[in-house]
């Protein structure tokens, strides 16, 4: 990371007064971060959301044995005769959890249950439901009709979940519920995972107060760090909370010097536009290589990304700073920064999942920038459809807040007629 201005390679840094597309806004974020490497050892049970450090080798089969998929009856399957009925003495049961110890002879079958082991020589369960049964003193008389089981059916066969020796789970891997069971079936009770990414959050601008602050006239609530650290803490980071800093460069520095001390990244909103920027910039200047963008979208043009210099030997602090509204601050998060963050912290890039949707009114929208617009989407007689979530206006948090999904009009893309199809962000997937 020593030469940071040629990893970004020319365009962003030198973007000048060109405005970058999302795309190549994304690539140049991309291409210049290391992820994390540090990891610790977590119980399973605080391992949810975390990212695996190493690939996880299965230490045994599972299941450890053939096993039954059905309550039944177990066979063996060459006992079938093609075209001519089956009958089988009973001669014991077995239960899961209880392998059985006896002999099974030609002509003869073992009632068994769901999980209990198959034993030795047997490979087929017909269920209950699918034969008849004679009750008699000496066992069972199980009848089987041709045709309703095929030899080795409703056996579960060893290791067929996962193999002994073979990668249960990769490293990279964002631990979801399912994968804290599959690790529970390997018998292991805890896990190398990466440490967590921790995040400085501040929000600028003299106008703004705190909770529990008086509201003078001119002024309004910080609402930024309140979305924005909610958006962090769903992806599982850790946030270290500065508060508010005032558009001043001493306290912008103190602020900026203390997130490059404690945390892997600092992430701010408000002051990136044209306004007072100088000051900032300059102190930016000073702490690394910041770079300004314009970027072809909206809202959320304004964007500032790049690296706070530390020790030599020390990786970058990066600053990712949104534009203040509140709805661009979102937007441009989405866009730029959870993946980025996902890279940051080891994780395997996992892009967010994008839904098609008839848009139910028409959307104006020229070629040559990347527009969000906020929606509702819902499943119609005709599959999914979406519809606008009221004012569009980049401050109007509302919108945002009943909407459950981005409409996304890519960059060359033009016009949408009613009824026409567009991508759509759920806000449920954005994990
Ligand atoms: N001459 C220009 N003016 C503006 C431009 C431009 O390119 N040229 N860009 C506009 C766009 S787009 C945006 S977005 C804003 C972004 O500006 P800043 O990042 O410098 O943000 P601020 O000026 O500090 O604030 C903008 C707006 O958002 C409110 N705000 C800021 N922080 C918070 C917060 N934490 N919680 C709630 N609301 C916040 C702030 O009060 C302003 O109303 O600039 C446009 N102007
Ligand atoms: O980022 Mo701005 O929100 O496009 O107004």
């Amino acid at each position: 990371m020593s030469d940071t201005r040629t990893e970004l390679g020319v365009s962003p840094l030198m973007a000048g007064d060109r405005n970058l597309s999302v795309d190549e806004a994304r690539a140049a974020i991309a291409a210049a971060l290391q992820p994390i490497t540090a990891h610790e050892t977590v119980p399973l049970m605080e391992a949810l959301g975390r990212v695996l450090a190493a690939d996880l080798l299965s230490p045994i089969d599972v299941p450890a044995h053939d096993n039954s998929a059905m309550d039944g009856y177990a066979f063996a399957g060459s006992a079938l005769q093609p075209g001519a009925p089956t009958t089988l003495r009973s001669v014991g049961t077995l239960f899961a959890g209880a392998p059985w110890a006896g002999e099974v002879g030609a002509g003869e079958c073992l009632r068994i249950m769901t999980g209990a082991v198959m034993p030795t020589g047997l490979d087929t369960v017909v269920p209950l439901e699918l034969c008849r049964v004679q009750t008699e003193p000496e066992g069972d008389l199980v009848h089987i009709e041709p045709g309703v089981i095929r030899p080795g059916e409703n056996r579960r066969h060893r290791g067929e979940d996962l193999a002994l020796g073979k990668p249960a789970l990769r490293a990279g891997r964002m631990l979801k519920p399912a994968d804290l069971g599959l690790v529970a079936s390997l018998g292991i009770g805890e896990l190398s995972v990466v440490r967590r990414l921790r995040v400085a959050l501040f929000s600028t601008g003299d106008e703004l107060r705190t909770l529990g602050q008086a509201l003078e006239p001119g002024c309004i609530y910080d609402s930024n760090r309140y979305s924005l650290m909610a958006a962090l803490q769903r992806l599982g980071l850790e946030v270290l909370d500065l508060g508010l800093v005032r558009d001043e460069p001493e306290a912008l520095r103190a602020t900026l010097n203390r997130a490059m001390a404690e945390a892997d990244v600092v992430l701010t909103s408000g002051g990136v536009s044209m306004g007072d920027a100088d000051h900032t910039r300059a102190v930016l200047a000073q702490l690394g290589e910041v770079a300004f963008w314009k970027v072809a979208m909206r809202p959320g043009r304004p964007f500032a990304f790049g690296p706070l210099k530390r020790g030599p030997d020390e990786p970058p602090c990066w600053l990712f700073a949104l534009p203040g509204n509140p709805v661009a601050a979102l937007v441009t998060f989405y866009s730029f920064a959870r993946e980025a963050l996902l890279q940051l912290a080891g994780a395997t890039p996992q892009p967010l999942a994008v839904l098609q949707a008839r848009c139910t009114t028409a959307l104006r929208k020229r070629p040559g920038r990347t527009e969000f617009q906020r929606g509702i989407v819902e499943h119609g007689p005709e599959g999914w459809q979406v519809r606008l979530a009221g004012s569009q206006g980049a401050g109007i948090l509302r919108s945002m807040s009943e909407a459950n999904c981005l409409v996304v009009l890519g960059h060359e893309q033009g016009s949408v007629a009613e009824g026409g199809l567009v991508d759509v962000w759920l806000f449920d997937g954005l994990v």
